[in-house]
């Protein structure tokens, strides 16, 4: 039985790219092909009674085993005196019921049961995998066959026993599907509003799912059409019937006598499903390829990043000349970033920034959302998502070029810079312990024995105020809270004592008293290591208490850089005028709350 595990959880981005899958789809040669073979067989099936020239059964007996080319029969006529071509018309209306048959069958008891089983869990769940379970372990064509004493020569009843031992894999998708979207926060926004489960169901979770079950029906469909051949074939098919299958079997009866009889059959069987199996791979790449962003491929990549940078304009201005060595550890410079566009070009999001960091200098990073401060900070680790393109730029640590040598980006991430995230507890892998976590960081990224990484995190634990390290330690990331996994990845964080840390957001996730225990403790590791850190964040008050340095992002670019004291007594900027009377503004209606 096939059962394709095809998990493409699809969101309301890839709701808005449902006219890109079809224009991709139409764009696959191979897709195109398969549909077209696909919707002529249903075309030539629904259009049966007028396309054939007799009924499938009717004989012309004098023309009994006809080659192909006789005239008035095009494909010939079998040993019982049928033309093949009527038979062969006919029989793409039988197939595509019997087909018809294991698919609704199929899907409507797989997926409602796995929709049931995923969202309300409990007993249901249980009895439905025990089912499952059982279904699963029958041999499908063994059980046909011995169905034949119930079910008779009837073979739209065989493949709907067929569809009951489908439904199982329908069963599995759906229900792990529905598992991870149970808990998304729009399904829990969802119940908030009071949204009805059914509706809940209805218009989140099958939307989730629709995806997996097309592309598993094709698979689905072309086990139908191979088994309602082999059924018939096995002689379980109504010998009236002129079902692909049946035709199949008749004409394997008269081998010896006519054996290009077979021929025709077996052709459009294979062909069929053939095409329903292609069509279904083109179908998943699309829809996999849609749900997330797209990645290019090498020469791809290679052609939008020539042609994003033979379009860059050229220098306006003398380019701003690297910081000093000697005082400045992190130089930025005509950084431009971009994502691959649907028509291939490249949507620049970060538009030629220029940052320098000072050794011990606290650097805040501020700018509305989707201005680019993520994609600074994930340029100076490395971590850019695979598609981005990094269309031009340098970021250089300590006079070296960072960008230009993957190997040296690599070795400095985790040892000269550090990284401290925004969500604490999903930085941490919950299968071993926090100990266990920080000794293996620390000792990749310096070299030394287990008990002296221990030795020197357990310090560390204990200057970021974790007062018993050793208990701490044998915990597990579960066992901890958000306030203390945020000390323990600060801690990862500077165990390899970096030239800079990057710290994107590091206490949006904790509560205020936390919050404000988090930042004392970066300003107290900065002083008294001496330690650079650009710190992203949308918060200007913990700007003002934290930072030396400020830069203002606006639309992938830095409209503003200055001293903390000068930009917040004196901005030039209107943007930034207005990013500190908003500012102010929450303040003030934070305070009149109070
Ligand atoms: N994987 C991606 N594919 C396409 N565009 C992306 C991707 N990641 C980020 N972007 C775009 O890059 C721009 C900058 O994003 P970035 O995350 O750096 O913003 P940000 O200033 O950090 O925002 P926030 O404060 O909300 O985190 C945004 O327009 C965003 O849509």
């Amino acid at each position: 039985m096939t059962d394709v595990a095809t998990t493409i959880p699809l969101t309301g981005d890839a709701r808005r790219s449902n006219k890109s899958v079809l224009r991709r789809l139409v764009a696959n040669p191979q897709a195109v092909i398969c549909l077209v073979w696909l919707l002529g067989v249903l075309l030539v099936g629904a259009l049966a009674p007028w396309l054939a020239t007799s009924d499938p059964n009717t004989t012309f007996l004098a023309e009994t085993n006809a080659g192909p080319g006789t005239p008035g029969h095009p494909l010939g006529v079998d040993s019982a005196g049928r033309d093949v071509l009527n038979r062969l018309i006919w029989g793409a209306r039988e197939s595509a019921m019997a087909v018809a048959v294991v698919t609704v069958v199929s899907v409507a008891l797989g997926v409602s049961t796995g929709l049931i089983a995923g969202f309300y869990r409990g007993r249901f769940e249980s009895i439905a995998g025990f089912i499952t379970d059982v279904v699963l372990s029958m041999p499908g064509i063994v059980l046909l066959i011995a169905l034949y004493a119930l079910t008779g020569p009837d073979v739209l009843a065989a493949m709907a026993v067929y569809g009951v031992l489908l439904a199982p894999s329908y069963y599995r998708l759906v229900r792990s599907i529905v598992l991870g979207v149970r808990n998304e926060l729009y399904v829990d926004a969802a119940r908030v509003v009071g949204l009805s489960d059914w509706r809940i169901v209805g218009r989140h979770v099958l939307w989730a799912v629709r995806a997996p079950v097309i592309i598993q029906s094709s698979f689905v469909m072309a086990s139908g059409i191979g088994i309602e051949a082999g059924v018939s074939f096995l002689g379980l098919g109504d010998p009236t019937s002129s079902s692909w299958g049946i035709m199949l079997q008749q004409s394997f009866n008269s081998i010896y006598n006519n054996p290009i009889l077979v021929l025709w059959p077996a052709l459009v069987v294979s062909i069929t499903i053939l095409a329903l199996i292609l069509f279904g791979n083109a179908l998943s790449d699309v829809l996999q390829a849609s749900a997330r962003s797209k990645v290019l491929p090498p020469r791809a990549r290679r052609r939008a990043l020539a042609a994003a940078r033979e379009a860059l304009p050229g220098p306006t201005t003398e380019p701003t000349p690297l910081g000093s060595s000697d005082d400045v550890i992190l130089s930025i410079r005509d950084l431009r970033i971009g994502y691959p566009a649907p028509d291939n070009s490249v949507n620049q999001v970060v538009h030629g920034v220029d940052l320098d960091v000072r050794r011990g200098e606290i650097h805040g990073l501020v700018g509305e959302s989707g201005s680019g401060k993520s994609q600074i900070a994930f340029s100076t680790l490395g971590i850019l998502p695979k598609e981005a393109l990094v269309v031009s730029g340098h970021v250089m640590l300590d006079g070296e070029d960072l960008l230009a040598d993957d190997t040296k980006l690599a070795e400095a991430r985790g040892t000269r810079i550090g990284y401290v995230p925004q969500e604490p507890m999903t930085n941490l892998d919950p299968s071993f312990t926090i100990g266990r976590q920080l000794v293996k960081g620390l000792r990749a990224a310096r070299p030394m024995s287990k008990a002296d990484a221990r030795k020197r995190l357990e310090e560390l634990l204990v200057s970021v105020g974790i007062t018993d390290p050793d208990r701490v330690m044998g915990l597990y990331p579960h066992e901890i809270s958000g306030g203390m996994a945020q000390r323990v990845l600060i801690c990862g964080a500077i165990a390899s004592q970096p030239d800079i840390i990057v710290a994107d957001e590091p206490t949006t996730a904790l509560d205020v008293t936390v919050q404000a225990e988090v930042l004392e403790i970066l300003r107290n590791l900065s002083l008294e290591r001496g330690m650079a850190m650009i710190l992203v964040t949308h918060n200007l008050g913990v700007v003002a208490d934290l930072c030396d340095t400020v830069s203002v992002m606006k639309d992938g670019l830095i409209v503003e850089s200055a001293d903390v004291e000068e930009l917040f007594s004196n901005p030039r900027e209107e943007y930034t005028q207005q990013l500190l009377a908003s500012s102010r503004s929450v303040e003030l209606m934070e305070d009149n709350d109070e």
